[in-house]
């Protein structure tokens, strides 16, 4: 049995059926990084910079691991046809857990089972930075399981989605060229083409502008449409709220709140009022 288990495929349920199947369940799910060269053991806090300066002047290099807690107890179930939001402060282990939805990291205890194949659409999602946009575009789709027939089919419609022609002609120079915000919008446009049993959007919007926010969360509110689940990692608020109806809201790895989008956004700004 592997820590990543796949979950019979899911029937779409008729409006008024019983509940949507679910399509991830995470079981007390705990995972941890192996951090080397830490200083090891316990986080020196009273004189931490003391030591950090005096081992930088004296060249002398850290040695030992420390294990970083990201996520610590995490469960939960999503179901076909829901956008989930996922919030919390910085460093709350919010795209851990979607790494370890998507397999990438393997849980260190608990469980992770998935309808299909989950797919992870980060800012840092791998395409390659030397070739031209076009050439990703259809190196993104094969690598998505499309066909050369459905990659020509859809090749126009990512390019126009993105944007990235919008002020000149970008498509056919090296993703290496782009801003942040370029290609985090031709990334989402790949991803975007296809529909997913889960899809996975990391910050995604978030460097988008404003009418790219606008385009790609209603390509979002589509993709759950057509009944798969989506995530969305992000620390705007407004993003959260216009596009799921479920939030998952973590603070130091823990899941403090899982409900309805408006309740769990409100009592995340309280906590932040009152952090300030
Ligand atoms: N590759 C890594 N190696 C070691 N520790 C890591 C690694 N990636 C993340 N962490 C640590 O795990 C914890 C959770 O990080 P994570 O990136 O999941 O948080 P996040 O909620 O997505 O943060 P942000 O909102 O800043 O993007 C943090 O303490 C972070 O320092």
């Amino acid at each position: 049995m592997t820590d990543q288990q796949t979950l019979p495929p899911a029937e779409p349920t008729a409006p008024g059926a019983a509940p949507a199947p679910p399509t991830v369940i995470v079981d007390d799910l705990h995972v941890t990084y192996r951090v080397h060269g830490a200083g090891g053991g316990k986080v020196d806090r009273g004189g931490g910079a003391t030591a950090a300066l005096a081992r930088i002047l004296t060249r002398r290099r850290a040695t030992g691991a420390r294990t970083v807690h990201a996520v610590r107890g995490v469960g939960f179930t999503a179901h076909r046809g829901e956008a989930i939001g996922l919030i919390g402060s910085n460093g709350s282990g919010k795209s851990t857990l979607l790494r370890a939805i998507a397999g990438l990291l393997p849980p260190a205890s608990g469980h992770v089972y998935t309808a299909g194949r989950p797919s992870l659409l980060g800012v840092n999602a791998a395409l390659m930075n030397d070739l031209t946009g076009e050439r990703n575009v259809i190196l993104g789709c094969l690598a998505m399981g499309m066909t050369p027939e459905q990659v020509r089919e859809k090749y126009d419609g990512i390019l126009e989605f993105s944007g990235i022609n919008d002020k000149g002609d970008f498509g056919s120079l090296p993703m290496r060229t782009y801003s942040s915000g370029m290609s985090a919008r031709l990334r989402f446009a790949i991803a975007a083409a296809r529909s997913h049993d889960v899809l996975m959007v990391d910050e995604a919007l978030a460097t988008g502008d404003a009418a790219f926010r606008k385009r790609s969360e209603a390509r979002i509110r589509e993709l759950r449409e057509k009944a798969g689940t989506v995530f969305l990692v992000s620390h705007s608020n407004k993003s959260i709220r216009d596009t799921c109806d479920r939030v998952l809201w973590l603070e130091r790895g823990e899941l403090v709140m899982d409900g309805p989008t408006d309740e769990v956004v409100t009592a995340y700004q309280e906590f932040n009022d009152k952090e300030k």
